[in-house]
């Protein structure tokens, strides 16, 4: 009950529909009821006394109670119906709302299969009680007690029949129940785990079929596809076995009730229509609890739901977010003393790090892979907070600024850049939905794109595929520093960012830079000595510790780690020269 008090805030502004439905369920087993009472009145009143003149009009009233009934049933299921779509519509948009906010420490968690069920499969089962379930829940009861009224009405006894058989029933339902709920469970985990497969080899397509493992994925596939047809089995050999039991124990009470309730004829202490109506009623008292086990699945499964949903609407935000209108201008950024746990408990990734960024200047950073480089650009756009020390940006602590002044103010090229599958003017003004084309235009004009995209058969409206299928690697990475020159920002952290595109391209793109972008401060993360050896400042980075730093030239005269690694790749610049031949 917990689990529904939590969520109450999303079906909570939708009571009038839920009990507006509820008002119509009552209405609607009242006229169910009628219909045994009517049919013992026919009998009883009309056929056996022989008026025939009022069968017409029994017809009639009938024919009325079957309208408003239908009118009813109608009213109950459009309005439990909107009830369940309204209170998932906010459910869902806020569960998508709080996934923007989610921190990268959730998502390094976080599995995607999983996400996308509970907001999708979790949702639809919350759903599914709230528009379907509960209704259920309520006509259960309301339908046994008013069939035990109107039984106890016409007969005492033969209802005390009726209610010996319940113990029977609810013991062959409690079994049911508790084979059937961890059947379904199966299911929803064989299901999760075939959809994972799915997601998995559609994302390595190309990498299955790079190492020609098409069979072993089929096989893979095949597997969990057997698991799910099992379990599926499984349930089906449940509820095969027992509703057929349940319906012989409802049976026998109904021969149980022929036997003494005809007795009870004989004697002339029940009426014929009477009896007839009790075979009506008996039904209304056995259907609802054979349901029963369905109808508490049900509910265990959206309670289920729900608590994974809430999990989300739950999770730790862990970076605070605050209000604040100052802009970032300058980008003089400030690292005192920082380090960086990703969890507790784990060893640090960066210790100790200080530094400094005066406003446009260039800073490299360099290092064996591993070393920390990435984790301290993702502090300065406070992806992680850190475990240790102050950065600051203009003087002032990062936590002070907003998220959003802070990151609309930062472009950040990842080596893995992530285009939408829309076109490639869209592409680049991701951050700055309202810049002009000529701002696009020089932003692909400064990443070196411009030339490539003008060759494309519709330029700048050309329509990319899932992930900016269509390009090559290296335009792809092109896109993307235009997409963070688009927004003009104060620092431009370009993380591997032209690892695939060659050395020429690489250092026009870094020249223009230079001449566009004189006021941003700019982080290079790089592998190739190359691509930052023009920076004003470079810092080694070992094992999450500057272990050297200074300009190109001074590390060079420093002899030290990031000297033997210009050296080696100087050897295979020069190994590559000769081999091809010419100067380069
Ligand atoms: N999200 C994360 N959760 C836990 N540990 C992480 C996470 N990201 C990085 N690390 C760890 O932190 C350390 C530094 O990683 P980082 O990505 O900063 O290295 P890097 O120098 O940028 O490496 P590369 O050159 O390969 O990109 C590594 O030991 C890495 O395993």
């Amino acid at each position: 009950m917990e689990t529904f008090r939590k969520l109450k805030v999303f079906y909570y502004p939708f009571r009038r529909d839920f009990f507006l439905s509820l008002f119509f369920l009552l209405l609607l087993t009242c006229m169910t009821v009628m219909y045994p009472i009517i049919l013992q009145q026919t009998i009883d009143e009309v056929m056996i006394s022989g008026r025939y003149e009022f069968i017409p009009w029994i017809a009639g009233g009938f024919f009325l109670i079957m309208l408003l009934k239908g009118a009813a049933t109608y009213g109950h299921q459009y309005l439990g119906d909107m009830f369940g779509i309204r209170t998932v519509f906010h459910l869902r948009n806020k569960l998508y709302e709080k996934l923007q906010i989610l921190s990268f420490k959730y998502y390094d968690n976080a599995k995607t299969g999983d996400l996308m069920s509970r907001l999708t499969a979790d949702v639809e089962g919350f759903r599914f009680f709230l528009s379907f379930g509960f209704a259920e829940l309520l006509r259960f009861f309301l339908l046994i007690g008013i069939s035990l009224v109107v039984m106890f009405y016409y007969s005492a006894p033969l209802t005390l029949i009726t209610v010996a058989a319940l113990p029977f029933l609810a013991a062959a339902v409690y079994r049911f129940d508790k084979r059937v709920h961890p059947a379904f469970r199966g299911i929803r985990k064989s299901f999760g785990e075939l959809n994972t497969k799915v997601q998995e080899n559609i994302s390595g397509i190309q990498t299955v079929k790079s190492l020609s493992r098409e069979d072993f994925q089929t096989s893979r596939f095949s597997d969990s596809n057997e698991d799910y047809k099992e379990k599926n089995m499984q349930t089906a050999n449940v509820w095969s076995t027992y509703f057929p039991l349940m319906e012989f124990i409802g049976n026998l009470t109904v021969i149980a009730l022929l036997f003494y309730g005809g007795y009870l004829v004989i004697q002339g202490n029940l009426r014929p229509g009477e009896l007839v109506a009790f075979f009506s009623l008996v039904w209304y008292i056995l259907w609802p609890i054979m349901n029963l086990g369905f109808v508490i699945n049900l509910f265990s499964q959206s309670k289920a739901s729900g608590e994974r949903l809430l999990e989300v609407l739950e999770a730790d935000e862990e970076i605070s977010d605050v209000k604040c209108q100052e802009k970032l201008i300058k980008g003089h950024v400030a690292f005192r003393h920082v380090s960086l746990s990703y969890s507790e408990g784990n060893e640090e990734a960066l210790h100790d790090i200080s530094f400094e960024a005066v406003s446009g200047q260039t800073i490299g950073l360099i290092g064996a892979t591993g070393s920390g480089k990435t984790s301290i650009t993702q502090l300065l756009s406070r992806f992680y907070e850190p475990s240790a020390g102050t950065i600051m940006i203009d003087g002032k602590d990062i936590k002070e600024y907003s998220l959003h002044t802070l990151r609309s103010s930062i472009g950040v090229v990842l080596q893995e850049s992530f285009l939408f599958s829309s076109s490639i003017k869209a592409n680049i003004a991701y951050g700055r939905p309202e810049a002009p084309m000529e701002d696009i235009i020089s932003a692909a004009k400064i990443a070196k794109a411009h030339d490539f995209i003008m060759k494309l058969p519709d330029g700048y409206d050309t329509l990319l595929g899932e992930r900016g299928m269509g390009l090559s690697g290296g335009q792809k990475q092109r896109i993307a520093i235009a997409r963070s020159i688009c927004i003009n920002p104060s620092i431009l952290i370009l993380d591997d960012a032209t690892s695939a595109v060659d050395m020429k391209t690489e250092m026009n793109i870094q020249e223009g830079f230079r001449h566009m972008l004189n006021n941003s401060t700019t982080f290079i993360v790089a592998h190739r000595i190359s691509s930052l050896k023009h920076a004003d400042q470079i810092l080694f980075i070992k094992d999450g510790r500057v272990a050297e730093r200074g300009t190109h030239d001074e590390l060079l005269r420093k002899k030290g780690a990031y000297k033997r690694i210009y050296d080696l790749q100087y050897k295979d610049h020069v190994m590559q020269k000769n081999a091809a031949g010419q100067v380069l």
